[in-house]
């Protein structure tokens, strides 16, 4: 028997014990039976399986499929099995009553719920509403308006520092040690829980506090999600597999962050810190198109149109750093994140990124831009200038101590001083299949460079399409790609427009010859359910 949670209930999923016949959608599922009801179970949607005290089964799953009638696209469904033995091949969703709630949702911990409003599309109330809020009830979990009732708490942004206060005052209060957050929402969410947390503390430190650290369940309701999709990556490849002999689809990125929600462990949650000169300011979204701009820079000199201020807000950047725990960038990735930020290009969705991307290759900037790297063992000051691999050279990548040392060995030549991309990662992924580091693994903390110089428009676009591929651009001869432990760009340009970073979706504009180092952190600021 199916019966659909109802949102806006209060934690009702209604088992068919309880099922209102009144309820249309309740008497539609009645009038199945409970043997058809399993049968016609997706097993990629099922999220766990709970067993009744009067024997029987609860299997619990996601339904993310929109209705013609205007019906929600995301809700938990409930179907009861009354036979004694589970169905073969279900009993790996079985949770066990007595390991529930999970270590990490249980009191004394306390559990925390952010819901980020204005993430991807715009689902996590909605979620929350219709998915979380049940989920939680079956495994004995309510909110509630204050700690000392116990329950769990929710908090639902309103503005675009709702995340960041958050994190604050629970650095402030001192229990965020023993909190977990259950965060809806993409990378964003993640950058300002731990900024907001480093905030708390004082003085700043160059080295995270090592206290126990809150410990935060990701459910994947941005655009992007790269967080959640580099740390998934093998439970992809496993489910995968899996899918393929059972001839079964893979289970959707929510359907995996529930079942890590209920089954998943805490790990230590590895970051960077990535500081600037004095003249940097983190900048708001760009007020319009860029202005009309002359670039020749491939007859060596560059021509400016832009002097005035292309962002309305702009404030300094507290502390000097920043930190992060996905990507760090200069160039084309950064250009393309804030670029596609324009009111213009905000009302076409996610195509906007496509939209601002082709723009942006039309016009195939080559950044002016000095990059340095410091290898694990070097000292705190030993950087070394790396160039872009020049095409023209053939490339034999050997692999070498920093793992891509033979990029390393890859040519020099006339694009010295000018680069089409430098990115800092910790993560494997971007988005679910663009694969920009395929060396990381999930949480390996190991922080890695990609760069390319001024290739043009078109072999920029080959390369990101071969990121597609499983990170396949990483062997293109024009790729330089390897493990660091710092990198330094200084960035040369006149023009504003070509002065933005990004650091896990911020946008930072560099004063003219300002820098950007970002480096390693050991040890973890906070943990994340694997
Ligand atoms: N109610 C709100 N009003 C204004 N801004 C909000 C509100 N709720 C969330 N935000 C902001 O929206 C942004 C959402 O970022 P988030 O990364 O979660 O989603 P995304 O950008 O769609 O996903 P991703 O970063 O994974 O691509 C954050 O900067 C957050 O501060």
């Amino acid at each position: 028997m199916t019966v659909q949670h109802q949102p806006g209930g209060p934690g009702d999923i209604q088992s068919p014990a309880n099922a209102d016949l009144d309820n249309p959608e309740v008497q539609h599922a009645n009038d199945e039976s409970p043997e058809n009801a399993v049968a016609k179970l997706k097993r990629e949607e099922i999220v766990c399986i709970l067993q009744e005290a009067t024997g029987g089964y609860l299997i619990y799953s996601l339904s993310e499929e929109s209705t013609s009638d205007g019906g929600k696209p995301l809700s938990l469904e409930v179907v009861q099995c009354q036979q004694q033995h589970l169905p073969d091949g279900l009993s790996e969703f079985l949770v066990d009553h007595a390991s529930l709630p999970p270590p990490h949702l249980k009191s004394p911990r306390k559990v925390h719920v952010v819901v980020s409003t204005h993430s991807g599309l715009k689902l996590s109330q909605d979620f929350y509403e219709g998915v979380l809020r049940p989920l939680l009830g079956a495994i004995g979990l309510e909110p509630s308006d204050s700690e000392s009732e116990g329950g769990y708490q929710v908090t639902v942004t309103k503005t675009a520092n709702t995340v960041r206060d958050f994190a604050r005052e629970l650095g402030r209060d001192g229990s965020a040690g023993e909190t977990t957050i259950i965060l809806l929402s993409g990378d964003g969410g993640v950058v300002d829980l731990l900024n907001g947390l480093d905030h708390a503390s004082s003085p700043p430190s160059n080295t995270p506090p090592p206290p126990s650290s809150p410990t935060i369940a990701l459910l994947p309701l941005g655009t992007g999600n790269a967080l959640f999709h580099s740390l998934h990556k093998q439970h992809y490849s496993a489910a995968a597999a899996a899918a393929a002999a059972a001839e079964t689809p893979i289970p959707s990125p929510l359907v995996l962050g529930l079942r890590t929600l209920l089954k998943g462990t805490p790990q230590p949650l590895p970051t960077f810190k990535a500081s600037f000169s004095p003249g940097a300011r983190l900048v708001s979204a760009p007020v319009d198109h860029p202005k009309e701009h002359t670039d020749t820079t491939t007859t060596t000199t560059t021509t400016t149109t832009t002097t005035e201020k292309d962002h309305e807000k702009e404030s300094p950047i507290t502390r000097g750093y920043l930190l992060g725990a996905i990507v760090a960038s200069y160039g084309f990735h950064a250009s393309l994140v804030w670029e596609s930020d324009t009111p213009a290009y905000r009302v076409h969705g996610d195509k906007r990124f496509g939209m601002a991307a082709a723009e942006l290759l039309k016009v195939s900037h080559a950044y002016d831009a000095t990059v340095e790297i410091r290898r694990r063992g070097d000292s705190s000051d030993e950087f070394t200038a790396v160039d872009p691999p020049s095409s023209s050279t053939t490339t034999t990548p050997t692999p070498g101590a920093n793992d891509g040392g033979g990029d390393r060995e890859k040519g020099k030549g006339k694009d010295q001083g000018r680069f089409n991309y430098v990115l800092t990662t910790l993560v494997s992924n971007l988005e679910k299949t663009f694969t920009i580091s395929p060396r990381s693994e999930p949480l390996d903390g190991r922080l890695r460079v990609v760069y390319f110089g001024d290739v043009g428009g078109d072999k920029t676009m080959e390369i990101m399409m071969a990121a597609y591929r499983e990170g396949e651009h990483v062997r293109m001869a024009e790729v330089g790609y390897e493990e660091v432990e710092e990198v330094r760009v200084t960035v040369a340009e006149e023009d504003a427009r070509w002065r933005k970073v990004c650091v896990d979706g911020s946008i930072v504009e560099l004063e003219r010859g300002g820098w950007m180092r970002v480096g390693r952190e050991e040890g973890g600021r906070v943990r994340v359910l694997v």
